[in-house]
């Protein structure tokens, strides 16, 4: 789920989207870009790494202009290399960078038509790389010598016609502006700001609100499932519904895990929808063992803060924070290898024995994947002398593949795959393993929007809003599973 950010400004705009980026940073650790646009000329620096190690003084002085994207990124296609860094670039026609954020399932016929039809050479094993374009060669189509807001959003509507997965997008286009658009489900974010500045009003989008509450940019609204949306380079803001409506469905994974707690998304304050996943699971635990025996409450942190902290009130049992983060390691959910997960969650958290011992602890996450960090923490906290140890997560059992942004490629990674509750109780080690009913879930979002009510669940329920090609989930497994990265690695040197 990459970060994504785009700004049309009254001024150099380069250090705002800088700034943009550090907060979008929990969204993608691999890799980090920007592209500005200064007259006539585009300025892109792309690289590895995070945000404060990709751009250094000489690289920011050079990015000058009033309007760019800028992307951070978490691999889901292709490579972990800087070649396939964010934004990509076209020269042809115009001049086009773009920033992306989610996951074509199509890519391989996408592929293949670029090549076979379009005549256009894909570079790298990004399907970001084929996005762009596929939008390219629907610009170059309009034939037009400069380009028009009506070749963008025809453009636009092509790209939703051809192209199948989740995707958020912003793209820079020469002499036009900045052009974004969301699939048609909506089902990556990307919401619109505005500041009014004393030389006029400027514009950004990004994937997340905390991004416009830094950058002083107020949140209009969120960009609609299927809409194209231009701001133009005058500042201009253009819109035109380029597709069907559709059942419209976010990603309720953004509300679990990957949104910052302090982002709007779809007018629902991740917050808030965090607090209702606590209180419904502490309803669950009541419901499942009135006279229970927990005498604390403690969250895995970072993510599942919020939840635990209503659970604990809900069930009235003391909250304690007995695991203290190392604030200088990343997240270790979104890291490219397993080895490298599992070293991450000891050198992350550590427990304040005191809290542990001879205590019945109710451990809190906000959801549990590959259960590398469940397993661990367990054992660190019977270790720390806990007579008791349970663990609730604030999501339902992962069991199927996300193919929309999130690197969940391969359904055998999961603890929950082909196990039962009881079964994943006994492997991660838990005295008792409460997990999150869906329709609970689905509530705790809903309930903060009353036009919301359908979401992408696919990695909870298996139900895939696009439909999928028949192929893809082998295909994606054998080219992202663990294994297959390591293999990459190696053979890389
Ligand atoms: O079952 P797993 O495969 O371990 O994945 C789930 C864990 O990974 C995430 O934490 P992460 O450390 O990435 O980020 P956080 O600090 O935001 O919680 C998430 O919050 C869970 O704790
Ligand atoms: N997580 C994402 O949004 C990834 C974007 C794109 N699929 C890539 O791999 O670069
Ligand atoms: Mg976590």
């Amino acid at each position: 789920m990459c970060g994504i950010l785009a700004i049309v400004g009254r001024s150099d705009v380069g250090a705002a989207l800088y700034d943009g980026l550090t907060v979008l940073q929990h969204r993608g650790q691999d890799a980090a870009g920007i592209a500005t646009v200064d007259g006539a000329r585009v300025h892109l620096h792309k690289a590895n790494g995070l945000v404060k190690d990709v751009f250094n003084t000489e690289h920011m002085s050079r990015l000058r202009g009033r309007i760019g994207i800028a992307h951070c990124r978490y691999p889901t296609a292709g490579s972990e290399g800087a070649d396939e860094a964010q934004p990509f670039w076209v020269n042809s026609p115009f001049g086009i960078a773009l920033g992306h954020n989610g996951n074509l399932v199509n890519t391989n016929l996408l592929r293949k038509e670029l090549f076979e039809q379009d005549r256009r050479h894909i570079n790298t094993g990004s399907d970001s790389e084929v996005l762009l374009n596929v939008f390219a060669h629907e610009m170059q189509n309009s034939g037009s010598l400069r380009a028009t807001a009506e070749d963008a959003f025809r453009a636009v509507s092509a790209v939703h016609a051809r192209c199948i997965g989740g995707y958020a997008v912003v793209t820079l286009v020469l002499g036009l502006g900045v052009v974004a658009f969301r699939d048609v489900h909506g089902i990556r974010p990307l919401v619109l700001g505005r500041r009014d500045s004393d030389d006029g009003v400027e514009w950004a989008l990004a994937s997340e609100s905390v991004a416009l509450d830094l950058l002083g940019f107020k949140r209009e609204r969120d960009v609609r499932p299927g809409e194209g949306m231009i701001i133009t380079e005058q500042g201009e803001l253009l819109s035109q519904q380029c597709a069907e409506p559709k059942q419209h469905a976010p990603c309720i994974f953004e509300y679990v895990y990957l949104a910052r707690p302090d982002s709007m998304m779809e007018d629902v304050s991740v917050y808030k929808a965090r607090l209702r996943m606590g209180e419904k699971l502490a309803q669950k635990i009541l419901h499942l063992r009135p006279d229970h025996d927990i005498e604390a409450v403690i969250p895995i942190p970072d993510t599942s803060r919020t939840a635990a902290l209503a659970l604990a009130q809900t069930l009235d049992v003391k909250y304690r924070e007995g695991f203290v983060k190392n604030r200088y390691v990343g997240r270790t959910f979104i890291m490219p290898g397993q080895s490298e997960r599992v070293k991450s969650v000891r050198r992350k958290l550590n427990a304040i024995e005191l809290e542990f011992r001879n205590k019945c602890v109710l451990l809190v996450d906000d959801s549990i994947v590959r259960g590398t960090t469940s397993r661990q923490i367990i054992q660190m906290a019977r270790e720390a002398g806990a007579r008791k140890v349970y663990l609730a997560s604030a999501a339902p059992p992962v069991r199927h593949p996300n193919v929309y942004g999130i690197d969940m490629p391969s359904a055998e990674e999961f603890v929950a795959h082909d196990r039962s509750e009881q079964e994943i109780e006994q492997l991660i080690g838990a005295d008792w393993l409460i997990y999150q009913e869906l329709d609970d879930l689905i509530w705790s979002v809903s309930e903060g929007n009353d036009d919301l009510n359908h979401f992408d669940t696919s990695c909870f329920s298996g139900e895939y809003i696009t439909g999928i090609p028949t192929g893809y989930f082998e295909d994606l497994a054998r080219a992202r599973a663990d294994h297959a990265k390591a293999a990459r690695r190696v053979s890389k040197g």
